[in-house]
């Protein structure tokens, strides 16, 4: 018989995009999905989802509690309000959560299982029953790294994002296209007349960026034209909560520093949010334990896993493989503009881009459900 799943938080953005991926690798076929909603309790079940029963409610206990498997996309309010209560009421299922909430918890596990089969595989045979999915800049610069981690050749690491709008969510992306549109709609005059002075129309963009009335709700201040260097909570120590998670979470994944006895990997930057649509980029500045030839790290990269892919640190293929616009949509992890730098033979550079809904937020949870129902 086929196990039950809840599924948490299936139409938000996140949970859109785990439902088509699981749709397109055919995963309705390996368990029986119990559908859930914070808002329509008693509504139908997507269209897709043929023979699934009307929607559960996602805040009862008892209901949840039937269940072996719950993976929920839903965020982290709901993690907070829900997961305290099920585990209370004696629930021991499997927790596959997209929200930050649980992933620096002691019990829990971050997942990226191309890069840290190894830690699942152990915290499933001691009994480890949260599972969680990475931070997506961390995700996407781990699957593009993964080799050189692998071998051991990173020092520290030190990176600067470039991160998509999607990652504030669904009204982030709005409001930036809402912007974009008013900057072009209030200099159209002065753009359809070749004539007109450049100045002329930087004013006028900058008139619109300023004016008060520009929607600016979900970013605070304008976006589109501008960029924004902090991301998440201020920690109070110069650090934005997004840079903190950068080393924090990497040596997790790899099951490193003080919680497994080893020192961690040394990672930090700055981060910054920026007008692309939905991929994380970022640049890299690697210091590795030894001068390792430029062909060999190529190598390692492209042989870390699957999805990695070298491009060559050329201008054209630079421009054409490794901008957002050339990964959304795609699993591929583009690792490019690998050169060692002035500093050194040991200092690499490297410039990577990942969607962040895919191996940022989805992807991982995806296969994490098939690892738990022995099916990857
Ligand atoms: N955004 C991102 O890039 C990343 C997000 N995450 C995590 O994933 C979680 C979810 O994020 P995200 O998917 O962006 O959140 P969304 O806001 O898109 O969706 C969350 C929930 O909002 C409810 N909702 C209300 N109105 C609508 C609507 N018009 N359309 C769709 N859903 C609606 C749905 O719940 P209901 O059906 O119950 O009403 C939905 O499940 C967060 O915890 C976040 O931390 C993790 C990595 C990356
Ligand atoms: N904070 C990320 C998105 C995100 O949801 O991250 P986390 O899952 O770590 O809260 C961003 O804004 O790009």
């Amino acid at each position: 018989m086929t196990q039950s799943v809840g599924l948490v938080g299936w139409r938000g953005m996140v949970g859109s995009v785990l439902m088509q991926r699981m749709l397109d690798e055919n995963d309705f076929s390996l368990f029986q999905p119990v559908f859930f909603s914070t808002s329509n309790a008693g509504g139908a079940a997507p269209k897709w989802a043929h023979g699934a029963g009307p929607l559960q409610d996602a805040y009862d206990i008892e209901v949840l509690k039937t269940l072996p498997i719950i993976v929920t996309a839903q965020g982290g309010d709901y993690t907070s309000a829900v997961y305290p209560k099920l585990r209370a009421a004696g629930w021991n299922g499997l927790w596959i959560d997209a929200a930050s909430t649980l992933r620096m918890a002691d019990h829990s596990v971050i997942v990226l299982d191309p890069v840290n089969r190894n830690v699942i595989d152990a915290a499933l045979k001691r009994g480890v029953k949260d599972f969680v999915g990475g931070n997506c800049t961390v995700s996407c610069m781990l699957m593009g790294l993964a080799g050189l981690f692998r071998n051991d050749l990173v020092e520290w690491m030190s990176s600067m994002t470039y991160q998509a709008a999607s990652g504030g969510g669904a009204q982030h992306m709005r409001e930036l296209l809402t912007q974009f549109g008013l900057l072009n709609a209030s200099v159209k005059h002065l753009l359809d007349d070749p004539a007109s002075a450049i100045l002329e129309i930087d004013r006028g963009v900058l008139a619109t960026q300023q004016d008060s009335a520009l929607p600016t709700d979900h970013f605070g201040v304008p976006l589109g034209g501008n960029l924004i260097p902090w991301i998440d909570k201020d920690l109070g120590n110069g650090v934005s909560r997004e840079e903190w998670k950068a080393e924090a979470e990497t040596n997790k994944i790899l099951g490193r520093g003080e919680a497994f006895g080893t020192a961690p990997v040394p990672v930090d930057g700055l981060c910054v949010r920026i007008g692309a649509m939905r991929c994380h980029s970022q640049a890299l500045t690697i210091k590795l334990r030894r001068d390792v030839p430029l062909d060999e790290i190529s190598d390692i990269i492209a042989q870390g896993s699957q999805w990695a892919k070298v491009v060559p640190n050329e201008r054209e293929a630079t421009m054409r493989e490794l901008t957002p616009v050339a990964v959304t949509g795609t699993l591929d992890i583009p690792v490019g503009r690998l050169r060692k730098m002035s500093m050194g033979p040991e200092y690499l550079s490297a410039f990577t881009v990942g969607d962040q809904l895919l191996w940022g937020a989805a992807e991982p949870l995806r296969r994490m459900l098939r690892i738990a129902l022995g099916e990857l």
